[in-house]
């Protein structure tokens, strides 16, 4: 029945816009709720929530699409979002809290993959993995004679500083202690159960570092934390790895400074304005780019996908949420 419009003894889960693999949660989980999916009505949104979805409890995020104001404006009964992400940029939260929805993550199933893949776009920038398989596939290896890659720079001993060092940002050191690297970190707050060098600058990580590694969410104070002065700190070596968002650095100055040698390399797999990434950092072999794929192996995918039913099931049995975001 279009948009899923039907009188159904199930509890209703609204989806606005679809997460990823929704055919997924639809062919394994249409037996325990009753997936209410706006993007298919040719009702304008506003519409299709006012009339149909104003008894709506729960819904389920897409994990990107924006949940604020003028969307929960429309859902008077609501008391829950799930996101089956890790970050909550996308979610006013706020908002919520004085609505009274409560807020439920993908907690840390996804910190482990996170951390691989910064681990790995760093081994990446500073070994020219990409550069390498470049010249492989475009035959240049077997048609010079000359060995035009630059030289790569040694992993072990390099000064990491982790902005967050929440569990993924725990996950990055952990890795890059077992290659030898020293770990120092920026955080809200020093955290005491933790060794490593604690910075309550990013300025003064940066200048006390060889790599940055971007681990924190997105949030208004987190926003262009690093800027120009961070990025002239980190220095003509140094390199910078994001794997939280895009726009926790000041991604114009980080072109810029890429393009003009002022820090050695970036490793990305976020950005400000997705999927659109600057095409100055196209022509640049010291930067790896990556489109969001952080979090995207088979295993998290699943694992997301069942902590968010888990929370929606909670939910609608009057249980406490699994991973309730914890200052919503
Ligand atoms: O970026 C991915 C996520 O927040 O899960």
């Amino acid at each position: 029945m279009a948009h899923g419009i039907i009188h159904s003894h199930l509890p209703q889960v609204l989806v606005v816009h679809p997460p990823e693999s929704f055919s997924v949660y639809q062919s394994q989980y249409s037996h325990k709720f009753h997936f209410l999916k706006a993007w298919e009505s040719p009702l304008p949104l506003d519409q299709f929530l006012s009339t149909h979805a104003r008894n709506v409890q729960a819904m389920l995020s897409s994990g990107i699409s924006p949940i604020k104001a003028d969307l929960l404006c429309h859902l008077p009964s609501l008391r829950l979002v799930v996101t089956p992400s890790t970050g909550l940029n996308h979610i006013d939260l706020s908002e919520c809290r004085r609505r009274g929805v409560a807020v439920a993550n993908a907690g840390s199933v996804a910190s482990c993959d996170v951390a691989d893949l910064a681990v790995g776009l760093l081994i990446d920038v500073l070994r020219k993995i990409s550069v390498a398989d470049r010249y492989v596939k475009q035959g240049l290896w077997a048609s010079k004679t000359s060995y035009p890659i630059p030289l790569g720079s040694k992993l072990k001993g390099k000064r990491i500083g982790i902005i967050g060092l929440g569990s993924i940002g725990q996950e990055v050191a952990t890795r890059l202690e077992a290659f030898g690297c020293s770990i120092s970190y920026n955080s809200r707050k020093q955290k005491p159960s933790f060794s490593y060098p604690f910075y309550s600058s990013v300025f003064e990580l940066a200048t006390n570092s060889d790599a940055l590694v971007i681990c924190c969410g997105l949030s208004d104070q987190t926003h262009h934390l690093i800027n120009k002065d961070v990025l002239l700190a980190l220095g003509k070596e140094g390199v910078i790895i994001n794997v939280g968002r895009g726009a926790i650095i000041d991604e114009k100055e980080m072109v810029q400074c890429l393009v003009q040698g002022d820090i050695g390399g970036a490793g990305l797999d976020v950005f400000e304005n997705e999927p659109n990434v600057p095409k100055e950092l196209f022509a640049l072999d010291n930067v790896v780019l990556t489109p969001h794929r952080a979090a995207f192996t088979h295993e998290t995918r699943a694992s997301m996908r069942e902590l968010a039913v888990g929370n929606l099931e909670a939910f609608f049995l009057n249980k406490p949420l699994l991973s309730q975001v914890m200052d919503n």
